[in-house]
């Protein structure tokens, strides 16, 4: 078993995580229960600053919070001193809830409303990553209307195939993500964006997808974005600020997942970016980066009870946990693989090879197949590792299930910082149908 950041097994035999035994926890809170290891983002975040400090390279790290947003994980943003992309007005209220500096925020998406963009210009974030003509059509008036300029980054599609699950794929040229940059559309764009008086376009991005294993998209996005910035300083005299190659840093769920360490991405970032610049005579760039996965992923572990099982002969044992599909999609939607242990009982023999099934009323509601456990019995703890990204952050209350709370752990301390729904919760927006006031 691969234990990640700082869980170990205590004492008692027991999964440990950020010096808080994870029984205990399960205990306290409740399961299902999302815990993060803030001493592992933290070692995240620093990882991929230190490298560009290293380097001596003018960057930002933008933590992509669609990962997994809440006040508490975007005041650890802060206090590591990155940047915050947000991809909503929900995104952007957490940010602004947890008082994070309004000019590191960047604010992107494919359909930004117009109420979207007026709160992101009152507010005068940092940056709109801007991704199609409606949304330049709409900024054109809105920063008339509150007479502003709004610093913007183009979101260019390189026409890059990354190696990843086709749904979390984001550079092909059949996206529905950003301005292409083989057909016209982004020398359309930048023109249309330098003509706006409202607009101070700092520069370019892309994104080539998530759980990326390969350096090399990044390196063939590098090349591609130089050979348009190049082709942009001859033609329109235009040379970019700011380049930002977006996220999608692979991270281990299981051992069939190698990645590599979060340095060596950027390293690579950093050679092709000065080795186009010197090729290409083009100025050295700001450089950008927006993880997500790759600072919380292998930071989040959720706790689950175990309660029945169905054991069909010959075929399948299957043991069901009190969550599913409900706090984590990721195996129903993208098939993604996990690993989990009993969380008290973590040196025991394990005996049985189980199928880990959800509670909710759907066929598709499992969580892990043919994983090797001590036999489980109800009331044991199944800790699900690599969980913090997209767990919490995709949770629905499918089956009017309540979400689960999240508890920060660091230096043996435990902290909740989303509080469990409850069922009042769960229908706190519902309104009785009044037949009365029917026409
Ligand atoms: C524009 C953009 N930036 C950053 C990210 C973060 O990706 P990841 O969580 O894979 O690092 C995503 C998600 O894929 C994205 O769409
Ligand atoms: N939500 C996806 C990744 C999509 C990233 C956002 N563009 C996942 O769980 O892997």
């Amino acid at each position: 078993m691969f234990l990640h950041g700082t869980s170990r097994i205590n004492e008692q035999g027991h999964l440990e995580i950020g010096g808080v035994d994870a029984v205990k926890l399960g205990k306290e809170f409740g399961t299902p229960l999302y815990v993060y290891d803030v001493a592992l983002i933290r070692q995240r975040a620093r990882g991929f600053k230190e490298t560009f400090e290293k380097h001596n390279i003018k960057a930002q790290v933008a933590y992509a919070s669609k990962a997994f947003s809440t006040v508490a994980m975007v005041q650890v943003v802060d206090q590591e001193g990155l940047s915050l992309d947000v991809v909503s007005g929900g995104e952007l209220y957490t940010a602004l809830a947890a008082n994070f500096p309004k000019e590191r925020i960047h604010f992107h998406g494919n359909n930004k409303s117009r109420a979207e963009l007026e709160m992101a210009i009152k507010e005068d974030i940092g940056c709109i990553v801007v991704d199609n003509f409606y949304e330049i059509a709409l900024l054109q008036e809105l920063t008339e209307q509150y007479r502003k300029t709004m610093p913007v980054l183009l979101r260019l599609t390189p026409g890059i195939e990354a190696h990843t699950h086709d749904y979390i794929l984001t550079g092909q040229e059949d996206s529905k993500f950003g301005f292409d940059l083989q057909n016209g559309q982004a020398d359309e764009a930048i023109k249309a964006v330098m003509e706006t008086s409202g607009i101070n376009l700092l520069g370019i991005h892309c994104h080539i997808g998530s759980q990326i294993f390969e350096t090399t998209g990044f390196v063939m996005a590098t090349q591609k974005l130089f050979s348009k910035m190049k082709e942009w300083k001859e033609t329109i005299g235009y040379v970019p600020e700011v380049l930002n190659l977006g996220g999608g840093f692979g991270i281990r769920y299981t051992e069939e997942d190698q990645p590599i360490p979060v340095s060596e991405y950027v390293e690579v970032i950093i050679e092709e970016v000065k080795k186009q610049s010197a090729q290409l005579d083009v100025p050295i760039p700001e450089i950008w980066i927006e993880p997500g996965r790759s600072l919380v992923g292998d930071a989040g572990t959720t706790l689950y009870s175990v309660g029945s099982r169905k054991h069909v002969p010959n075929i399948r044992e299957y043991v069901a946990i009190d969550g599913g599909m409900n706090d984590n999609i990721r195996p129903a939607l993208y098939q993604a693989k996990y690993e989990a242990a009993l969380a008290n009982r973590m040196n025991d023999v394990k005996d049985e090879l189980v199928s880990i099934a959800g509670k909710c009323c759907e066929s598709g509601d499992m969580l892990m197949w043919d994983l090797s456990l001590p036999t489980a019995r109800p009331g044991d703890i199944l800790a699900m590792f690599c969980t913090g990204a997209y767990g919490y952050s995709m949770a629905s209350q499918y089956n009017r299930l309540p979400k689960p709370a999240v508890v920060f752990v660091e230096d043996g301390d435990a902290q909740l910082v989303v509080q469990r729904e409850t069922y009042e919760d769960i229908i706190k927006n519902d309104l009785k149908y009044n037949v009365a006031l029917k026409k």
